[in-house]
């Protein structure tokens, strides 16, 4: 199925870009966290502090595994290359493009870590998190394309004509 499914760290840009890049193809765009707080009723960081990170991955392995989208630009959380099943699903319904931005530019983005809500454990720092999924993003990746002082714009640009290749 022909579905676009952006990965990559928090900040990279996946949410924003995602509606660029839908209406560039005449898509529609689905962001999954919005998806995981419709279903759950909880705000994503609320599911964490109840749950603790395990637990939210676990919810948002279900979740992203049930997306069930034809011609959709859906924009993941960073975290969700943790749930395994999840990615298999993606592969078979549309083409992954990783969104690489270098772990400078996505401290400069995200500021505080836990009052973000992203995914990361006690004691582990952005660049320790940063190593631990890059390797994960490239394993998922069909398309690679690389976000540094880019505009939106242009990356959805880039992204689409990497998409007809
Ligand atoms: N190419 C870009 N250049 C400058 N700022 C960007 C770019 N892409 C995203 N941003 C900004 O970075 C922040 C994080 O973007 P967001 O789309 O929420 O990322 P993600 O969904 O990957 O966490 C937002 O404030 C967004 O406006
Ligand atoms: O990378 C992470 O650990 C997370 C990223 C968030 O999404 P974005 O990547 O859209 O910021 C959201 O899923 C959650 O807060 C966890
Ligand atoms: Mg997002």
């Amino acid at each position: 199925m022909n579905n676009v499914i952006l990965i990559g760290m928090p900040g990279s840009g996946k949410s924003t870009i995602g509606v660029v890049l839908a209406k560039r193809l005449g898509y529609r765009f689905v962001d999954s966290d919005l998806v995981i707080q419709e279903r759950t009723g909880k705000l994503l960081h609320q599911i964490i502090e109840e749950k603790g990170i395990d637990g939210f991955i676990r919810v948002e392995n279900e979740v992203n595994e049930s997306l069930d989208m034809e011609k959709t630009v859906i924009a993941t959380g960073g975290s969700a290359v943790y749930g395994k099943e999840a990615m298999v699903h993606f592969k078979s319904i549309g083409t992954i493009v990783y969104l690489r931005l270098s772990c400078e530019s996505v401290a400069d983005r995200l500021g505080d870590l836990n009052e973000r809500g992203v995914a990361v454990r006690q004691g582990q720092t952005l660049e320790d998190l940063y190593e631990e999924r890059v390797p994960l993003y490239q394993r998922y990746a069909d398309i690679v394309i690389d976000c540094e002082d880019k505009m939106i714009k242009d990356i959805a640009a880039e992204i689409e004509g990497a998409l007809k290749k």
